[in-house]
């Protein structure tokens, strides 16, 4: 029998000039499977009745860990999140069991979005593999691994005071999709207009900088921010970020030498001041969730 060798990445997403919008502005605009569509919907439902609970009841379901980086965090007066790292063992919850389908079939999606812009610049597809190191499901654990950094989260912003800072993301990709207006983004100026905010047209996808790193700028990044609005806002955000088990060529991204994942990453978030934390001093150069 002939031996067929299985496909070296998944087949295109978008359009070329869909990949070029997303490369220079650094957000784009997607239309989402009908299947994504309604996974999504169930996980917004089911949030909703998570953020219905006491406080006791969430903090006591999903402990804060890692600063904000796992678990239940409520910012007071502004906006309250469940942040999902990893599966926990034996947990059979519908809200669990939800995270965890919405969590790999966004993943994937971003997997394709990473192989067009990397069609797009010449970088080999297979350059991706140990960054993306289980990544793209998410991983049972007792505990939080600090080498897969990726996150789900799901935000309730309070009506009138709900916000995040102008930032971007710090991983690889992100998709947004939020249940109504509130979240920005930063139309970058061009010959003809300067720069200005404009509100996101649906679900969307944002360039993160490690990402933009990678691309050696080729890729810009997806500068955004929440504004409040009367009636609050939910939304459900997954953050791609790199695996920082290895460490990188550059060259196959069409750069020089190589750096540890985990130092590229930390040298990224270091710089940065964290838009989804209490606050505590001025912001320089916000990041949030990605
Ligand atoms: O709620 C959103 O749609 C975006 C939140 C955000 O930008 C972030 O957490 O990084
Ligand atoms: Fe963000």
């Amino acid at each position: 029998m002939e031996h067929w060798a299985p496909p070296p990445h998944p087949p295109p997403l978008l359009e070329p000039w869909q990949i070029e919008t997303l490369m220079h502005q650094g957000h784009l605009g997607v239309n989402l499977p009908e299947h994504l569509k309604a996974s999504l919907s169930r996980l917004s439902s089911l949030a909703a009745d998570f953020f219905n609970q006491t406080s006791e009841q969430k903090n006591t379901a999903y402990p804060a860990s890692h600063g904000t980086e796992s678990g239940y965090y409520n910012i007071e007066d502004e906006k309250e999140y469940l942040t999902f790292r990893r599966k926990s063992p034996g947990s059979t919850s519908d809200l669990d069991l939800q995270a965890e389908e919405v969590w790999e079939t966004v993943a994937v999606l971003l997997y394709r979005i990473l192989c067009d812009i990397s069609t797009a610049l010449g970088i080999p597809h297979d350059a991706w593999n140990t960054l993306l190191e289980d990544s793209l499901a998410m991983q049972e654990s007792a505990t939080v691994d600090p080498t897969l950094p990726s996150v789900l989260r799901l935000f309730k912003y309070q009506p009138k005071q709900g916000v995040a800072d102008r930032h971007t993301d710090n991983g690889l990709l992100t998709l947004c999709v939020g249940n109504s207006r509130g979240l920005q983004v930063w139309k970058p100026s061009t010959n003809k207009s300067p720069g200005e905010w404009t509100d996101a047209d649906g679900p969307t996808v944002l360039v993160g900088s490690t990402l933009r790193v990678l691309s050696s700028n080729r890729c810009k990044g997806g500068v955004h921010r929440v504004i409040s609005s009367e009636e609050g806002r939910s939304s459900i955000v997954f953050a791609l970020r790199p695996c920082l088990r290895y460490g990188i060529e550059l060259e196959r991204f069409g750069g020089f030498g190589s750096v540890h994942s985990r130092q590229l990453y930390g040298t990224i978030t270091a710089r940065k001041t964290n838009v989804n934390a209490r606050k505590t001093s001025v912001i320089s150069q916000g990041s949030g969730t990605g």
